[in-house]
C-alpha cells in the first residue's frame, strides 16, 4: 500500500516536472522520492521484517536480493556457492562481532565493553572453551539439570495456581523464568543461582539491554542515549548484574592464578569456573574482558533459548496428536536413565528439530557486517557497513529444499528403515547436527560458526518439553490465536499466550481438561 502511494506521487511529480520543463527540479524531486521510498521500506521492515524478507526471497528465486533497513542494506544470499564463499572470506572482511555490537550496543548496555570487530583473533579460544564445556560436561550435570527443571517448573506453576492442581501460565514468561534460572545454575553455580538479587538482575539484563539497544539504534543520537537511560532506570539490571559478576570473576581469577581454585568447594563446579580455567590457561584476559564476554554469552543464551522453548511448547499444544508418541517414548526410556546424548529420545528430538525449522524465530542468520568492500565471485558487491545474511527462515520453508514445507512433520528428520542410494542405511538427522554445506536446516548457523551452545540448548529444550509431557496435561485455549509479533527480522512471542495446565497425577485416566 505504502509503495503504491509512493509510486502514484512519483508519477504526479514526473508529469508536473515534465510540464514545467525543468530537468534540475525533476532530478531533485526524483532523488527525494527515492529517498522517501527507502525510508518507507526501512520502516516497513521494522514492523514486518519477516514478511518483507519472505516476499523478497520468493521473488528473487534464488538470486541475491537487498532489504533496506533503517541505516543499512542487508544483502540476502541463499545459494550454496555464495554461502560457502561467505564462510571462507577472511574474518577481517566480514564480521560476526560487528553484527552483535549493532544488536547489543555493548558500549552503552555493558558499561563501555567493546568487542574487537574482528572475531577470531583471541575470542575463538573462548568460544572453543564454551563449546567444549557445553558438550563434554553435560553428562556430569545431567541429573542436576533434570531435577532442577522439574522443581523450578513446579514452583513456577504453583505461583499461578487457579484451583488445586490447575494453573494458568503465560508461555513466554514461564519459559523466560525457567531458562534464566536453569542457565544461572549451570553458568554460575548453586550459590549465585539462589541469590534472588543476582537472579533478578541476570534475568532482567537481556530484556533491558535489548530495549536500550533498540532505542539507541532507532532514535537520533542527540537524545537516544538519554531516552535509553530513562527507559532502563539508568541500566539498573545491567549495573547490578555486572557488579556482582565482577566480584565473582575477580575472586575466581585470583584463586585460579594462586592455584587455589580447587579448594573453593563445590560451588565452583560450574560454567563460569570452567571458562575461567580453560580461557585463562590459554590467554591473559583481565576481569573486565572476562565479565564482558560472559555478559555477552549470557544475553544470547537466555534470549534465544527462552523463545525456542516457548515455540516448542506452543507447537506441541497446537498439535496434541504427537503427545501420545512422546509419552510412549518417555515410558520406555525414562529421563533418569539418559546421559545427555544427541540420540536420546529420537521422537522428541525430531519434534524439536521440526519446531525449530518451521517456527524459526529469526528470519536471518549467518549475518556478517562488511568491514571493507567485498565483491563475490558472482559479481555481488557489498560495501563497508552493509550486512550479508542468509534468509534462514525462508530457506527452511522452501519447497525445493523441504517437500511440503509448511506441513509440520517431525518424521521427515527420522531415520528411514530402507537403504539410501548408496546402499547404506540413513541415520536420523539430529536436532544438534550442524550444517556444513548449506543443505538441510540452518538452525545453528553454518559450518565455521556453528552455535557452540547447541548441545546444551537442545538438552534444556528436551528436558522442559519432556517434563511437561510426563507430569502435566495442558491445553492452549485458543490454538489459532496470533502467538507472535514481528520486530525487524525477529518473530517474538506474545506474552499473552496462556497455557492451561493440570497435574496428571490428579487426573483419572479417562478425564480430560
Ligand atoms: C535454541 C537456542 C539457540 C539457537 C537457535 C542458537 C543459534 C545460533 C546461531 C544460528 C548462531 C550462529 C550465528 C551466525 O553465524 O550468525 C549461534 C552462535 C552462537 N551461539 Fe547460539 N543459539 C542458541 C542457544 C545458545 C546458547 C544457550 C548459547 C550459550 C550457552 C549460545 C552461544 C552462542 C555463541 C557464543 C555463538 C557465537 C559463536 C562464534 O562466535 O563462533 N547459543 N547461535
Amino acid at each position: 500500500m505504502t509503495s503504491i502511494l509512493v509510486y502514484i506521487t512519483y508519477a504526479i511529480v514526473v508529469i508536473c516536472a515534465g510540464t514545467m520543463g525543468s530537468t534540475k527540479v525533476f532530478q531533485r524531486l526524483q532523488e527525494c522520492l527515492l529517498w522517501i521510498r527507502q525510508v518507507v521500506c526501512s520502516f516497513n521492515y521494522l514492523f514486518n521484517g519477516a514478511d518483507v524478507i519472505e516476499s523478497g526471497y520468493v521473488k528473487a528465486k534464488g538470486k541475491p536480493f537487498i532489504i533496506d533497513t533503517p541505516g543499512r542494506k542487508h544483502h540476502m544470499i541463499s545459494i550454496k556457492s555464495l554461502m560457502n564463499e561467505l564462510n571462507k572470506v577472511p574474518v577481517d572482511v566480514f564480521s560476526l562481532h560487528g553484527v552483535a555490537k549493532d544488536f547489543l550496543q555493548p558500549k552503552d548496555t555493558m558499561h563501555g565493553f567493546e568487542w574487537s570487530n574482528i572475531r577470531g583473533v583471541e575470542g575463538t579460544g573462548f568460544v572453543r572453551a564454551l563449546r567444549h564445556i557445553l558438550t563434554s560436561k553435560l553428562p556430569d550435570i545431567y541429573p542436576t539439570l533434570c531435577s532442577h527443571i522439574s522443581h523450578e517448573l513446579r514452583t513456577e506453576l504453583l505461583n499461578h495456581e487457579t484451583s488445586p492442581g490447575s494453573y494458568q501460565i503465560s508461555l513466554y514468561d514461564t519459559a523466560k523464568s525457567l531458562v534464566a534460572k536453569t542457565n544461572c545454575l549451570v553458568f554460575f553455580g548453586p550459590r549465585l543461582a539462589s541469590d534472588q538479587a543476582f537472579l533478578a538482575a541476570a534475568a532482567t539484563f537481556p530484556h533491558e539491554s535489548a530495549l536500550a539497544a533498540e532505542i539507541i539504534r532507532f532514535m537520533p543520537s542527540a537524545f537516544s542515549r538519554w531516552v535509553a537511560r530513562k527507559a532502563t532506570k539508568n541500566y539498573r539490571a545491567a549495573t547490578s548484574f555486572r557488579a556482582q559478576l565482577y566480584d565473582e570473576v575477580s575472586q575466581r581469577m585470583a584463586h585460579f592464578r594462586n592455584g587455589t581454585s580447587k579448594h573453593a568447594g563445590s560451588s565452583c563446579n560450574d560454567g563460569l569456573q570452567w571458562l575461567v580455567e580453560t580461557s585463562l590457561a590459554n590467554q591473559e584476559w583481565d576481569v573486565d574482558r572476562m565479565v564482558g564476554e560472559v555478559m555477552g554469552i549470557w544475553y544470547g543464551s537466555v534470549h534465544t533459548l527462552s523463545i525456542a522453548v516457548t515455540y516448542a511448547l506452543s507447537d506441541l499444544y497446537t498439535r496434541p496428536e504427537y503427545i501420545d508418541d512422546l509419552r510412549r517414548e518417555l515410558a520406555s526410556t525414562p529421563l533418569a536413565t539418559l546421559h545427555a546424548k544427541p540420540e536420546d529420545l529420537p521422537c522428541l528430538d525430531a519434534f524439536l528439530k521440526e519446531s525449530a525449522r518451521l517456527s524459526a524465530f529469526e528470519s536471518t542468520s549467518v549475518r556478517r557486517q562488511a568491514l571493507k568492500p567485498y565483491v563475490f565471485q558472482s559479481g555481488l558487491r557489498v560495501d563497508t557497513g552493509d550486512w550479508v545474511c542468509v534468509p534462514t527462515r525462508s530457506v527452511m520453508r522452501d519447497p525445493d529444499r523441504f517437500p511440503e514445507p509448511m506441513k509440520f512433520d517431525p518424521y521427515r528428520h527420522r531415520s528411514t528403515a530402507s537403504a539410501d542410494d548408496t546402499g547404506a542405511s540413513t541415520r536420523q538427522r539430529y536436532f544438534v547436527d550442524s550444517n556444513k554445506e548449506g543443505d538441510g536446516t540452518l538452525i545453528w548457523g553454518l559450518s565455521r560458526i556453528s552455535c557452540p551452545g547447541r548441545f546444551y540448548a537442545a538438552l534444556v529444550m528436551k528436558l522442559v518439553v519432556a517434563t511437561f509431557v510426563e507430569d502435566y496435561e495442558c491445553e492452549l485455549p485458543q490454538p489459532c490465536a496470533k502467538r507472535s509479533y514481528q520486530w525487524r527480522s525477529s518473530i517474538i512471542p506474545r506474552r499473552n499466550v496462556f497455557l492451561h495446565v493440570r497435574d496428571r497425577s490428579n487426573l483419572s485416566s479417562t478425564s480430560s481438561i
